[in-house]
């Protein structure tokens, strides 16, 4: 068998107010169409290290080989071979259940027709089929999970990464995803490598277990092997009737035949005996213990749960034992917890494709990721449609009663087009930063880009859908101003070609906020002040002709100078202005705002 994966002296840790190791100096290979299940308690550093396999995650030092790719060197190069099912929630839940199949095909390189084939394979597959055209976010979480074990299989990766792919499936799907994966692996090759908390399930699909305490591999083999390693032993699995604890007495009439192990579940104990002491074990449970109310017991050959809940009396600075698939006879005469690994010869990284392919690659991942944008866009369109409304007039009923000199035609039109340019501030700003920020922090960003995507089609999609969010936030206010102070509007270019600008320049400004500040608190407070500050400055701002050359100047670098002032013109009928040097200014907005989030946005989630 040949190594998909080389994983070499790996380690992770994390700053924060003290320093966590998450990944200790781990080395280990997986051979190519081996199913390799980690294991572990809580804590243990199991999605620290398929992160990192997927180049997700930055390692602190060491190295890792995917089919060749050196994983630092060529992360897009691993997306392209990989599947991955994240443990958190995903992105594409404003899909339905074939559209979020067939568009994760898409964007991992399918043609229309495979895509749209797979789609229907897996939906058969997965029994899925009834649930087609529902949306996923409405499904029960087992459903859901079982999409996004469907979403990680499009494409036919020759690598699956999941993280917890059977966490809230009901048994029968439990089976299924097993039964899935077998498949995948014996017919079809794949690699899988599987976190896990099933232990007893996952033993009949794994080839090969790592299992992990405090950031380190404490054991590693088949399941076999491992099991091998408890020695010659009986197990007895005991169940106290309604999830009752044993007494010390009968604690101590147990542990007299052999270990004694509490169970992962309430009321549920493990024993494990030498053969030769299994008979004098069956008297004390059916004789010695009459008093307790024993439900069940069952006797068995250790299973991998045994060996998983043993190694929790292990310190986790137990030596890791000789991990490699690759290269045994090499294994076999090292010495004794030292891992050796085959050479790894590493694939360079592919030349670049011609332009044409990168360009048409780019504009499926902009059309795909553009149309899942516009459904969340969709569901959001009406509500920003009464805020742009309902914001001017709130504006203009509140302002024309405290300030006496407001009342004339043109004060209330800069009030008009200032309350516009502040919903479109709210909508445009507030809501792109926060989208980063809560991508940032919750699994979506992550699912993105464990995608084989551009980054530049991700925040073009992102940018331009929010376009259309924002945009009823300056077509409201005209339509207020219209029906308020029967004011004629002029259709100039000003309002046909600044507005829109405007918003891009706008969203832009609020993707940047959202790449540099982490915190959703933050970017809640930030953008609220912006535009409380913009709200009390709204009658200076907006005639910048009457403001002093520097504030002038200054005014004529923001976006909502220009968005007001095209509001006012097309609103006063007074058509002034440098038109081409507002396009000029806002395009260059736009692309330096877009091209400061390229730069700081990290593609890698840590
Ligand atoms: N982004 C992060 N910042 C700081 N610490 C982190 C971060 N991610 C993980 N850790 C820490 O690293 C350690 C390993 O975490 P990890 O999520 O890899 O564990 P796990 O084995 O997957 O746990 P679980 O089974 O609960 O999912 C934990 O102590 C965790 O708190």
């Amino acid at each position: 068998m040949t190594d998909a994966i080389t994983v070499r002296n790996l380690t992770r840790t994390y700053r924060t107010n003290q320093l966590v190791l998450a990944n200790d100096d781990l080395t280990f290979s997986v051979g190519r169409g081996e199913v390799f299940g980690v294991l572990g308690a809580n804590g243990a550093g199991k999605t620290t290290l398929v992160s990192q396999l997927l180049g997700l995650v930055r390692p602190t030092s060491g190295s890792i080989t995917v089919e060749g790719v050196d994983v630092m060197a060529d992360p897009d190069g691993v997306k392209r071979i990989t599947g991955f099912l994240p443990q958190t929630e995903l992105a594409m839940r404003e899909l339905e259940v074939r559209r979020a199949l067939h568009y994760t095909g898409r964007l991992r390189g399918q043609g229309e027709t495979d895509a749209r084939r797979q789609t229907d394979e897996l939906l058969d597959e997965l029994g899925l089929g009834p649930v087609s055209g529902r949306y996923v976010n409405q499904l029960s979480g087992g459903m859901m999970r079982l999409v996004n074990f469907g979403m990680a299989l499009m494409g036919r990766p020759k690598l699956l990464v999941l993280d917890e792919p059977t966490n809230e499936l009901d048994p029968h799907n439990r089976r299924l995803v097993w039964d899935v994966l077998a498949r995948r692996s014996a017919a079809e090759g794949a690699t899988v490598v599987l976190v896990t908390h099933n232990v007893l399930e996952a033993e009949s699909v794994v080839d090969r277990v790592a299992v992990m305490r405090q950031g380190r591999i404490v054991t590693l083999g088949s399941p076999g092997e491992l099991k091998h390693r408890l020695g010659d032993t009986v197990r007895m699995e005991l169940q106290i009737r309604d999830g009752g604890e044993l007494g010390a007495a009968e604690l101590a009439l147990l542990g007299a035949t052999g270990t004694v192990v509490p169970g992962t579940r309430d009321g549920r104990y493990l024993v494990h005996c030498a053969p030769a002491r299994m008979p004098e074990l069956v008297t004390v449970v059916t004789e010695g213990m009459a008093t307790m109310e024993i439900e069940d017991f069952r006797l068995s050959r250790p299973s991998l749960e045994d060996v998983y809940l043993n190694l929790d009396d292990e310190p986790a600075t137990s030596a890791p034992s000789p991990v490699s698939s690759a290269a045994p006879s090499a294994a076999a005469t090292a010495p004794a917890g030292v891992a050796v690994l085959a050479p790894v010869t590493t694939v360079p990284p592919p030349a670049r494709p011609p332009l044409r392919d990168r360009l048409a690659r780019g504009l499926t991942s902009f059309k795909y990721l553009w149309l899942e944008q516009m459904l969340e866009v969709r569901s959001t369109w009406w509500w920003s449609l009464l805020f742009g409304f309902l914001m001017p007039v709130a504006m203009v009923f509140g302002l024309t009663r405290i300030g006496g000199g407001l009342t004339d035609q043109n004060s209330l039109l800069y009030i008009v087009s200032g309350a516009a340019v502040f919903s479109v501030a709210t909508e445009g700003i507030a809501t792109l930063a926060q989208r980063v920020g809560v991508v940032r922090t919750s699994g979506m960003l992550q699912y993105y880009v464990s995608l084989p995507i551009s980054r530049t089609a991700f925040l073009s999609a992102l940018v331009f859908s929010r376009l259309l969010l924002i945009l009823p936030g300056l077509v409201t206010p005209i339509i207020a101003a219209r029906l308020m102070y029967d004011a004629d509007f002029v259709v100039s270019p000003m309002l046909l070609v600044v507005l829109p600008l405007t918003c891009l320049a706008l969203s832009a400004v609020g993707l940047a906020i959202g790449t540099v500040v982490e915190s959703m608190d933050v970017i809640v407070v930030i953008t609220n002040l912006l535009i409380f500050v913009l709200l009390l400055a709204a009658p200076v701002l907006i005639p910048p002709e009457s403001l002093p050359l520097p504030l002038r100047l200054i005014g004529y670098l923001l976006p909502p100078t220009y968005a007001a002032e095209a509001l006012r013109h097309a609103l006063s009928g007074d058509l002034g202005g440098m038109f081409l040097v507002d396009v000029a200014v806002l395009l260059g907005m736009t692309v330096l705002g877009l091209a400061a989030t390229s730069r700081w946005i990290r593609w890698r989630i840590a």
